[in-house]
């Protein structure tokens, strides 16, 4: 049968501030300039979800969409509006930068999945020019 890549998009507001414990306050403010600022940023974030799975003979699907909307309302409800270094346990250790951003909403969406073994990729585009992709390890 066909192999077929389906794409779901969705949105999220946070807030987030790059701040890595593992270097001083000036090696922060150096490294990440405005977003080190202690109040803190937000973004609307875009997260592309990409499966790749072979096309069901019979009904014609490679995963089920509304079983897709599902999982992924898990993890968005764990990221919506909220403060990610406070709010989200993988953060607190891990700095909130779009990269790790991506690791976590694909470990975090393959962990609800009826079928992780079809979860190809996770794009997060944190700005309209800030774009990050992560296809697992
Ligand atoms: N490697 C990374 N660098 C930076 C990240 C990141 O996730 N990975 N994130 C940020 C900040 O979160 C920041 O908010 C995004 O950058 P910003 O300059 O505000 O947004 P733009 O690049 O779109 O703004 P322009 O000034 O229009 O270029 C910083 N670095
Ligand atoms: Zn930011």
């Amino acid at each position: 049968m066909p192999t077929v890549t389906m794409e779901r998009v969705d949105m999220f507001s946070a807030a987030h501030r790059l701040n890595s414990d593992h270097l001083s306050k000036d090696e922060n403010a150096v490294l990440f300039g405005k977003c080190n600022n202690a109040n803190g940023h937000g973004h609307n974030y875009v997260w592309r979800v990409k499966l790749r799975g072979e096309v069901d003979p019979v009904s014609g699907i490679v995963y089920d969409l509304a079983q897709l909307k599902k999982e992924m309302a898990i993890v968005l409800d764990t990221v919506d509006h909220r403060n990610l270094d406070k709010d989200v346990e993988f953060f607190k250790t891990t700095v909130s930068t779009s990269e790790n951003v991506a690791v976590y909403m694909f470990e975090k969406l393959k962990s609800v999945m009826s079928r992780p073994e079809l979860l190809h990729k996770v794009t997060i585009e944190e700005t309209p020019k800030n774009i990050f992709t992560y296809k697992g390890k």
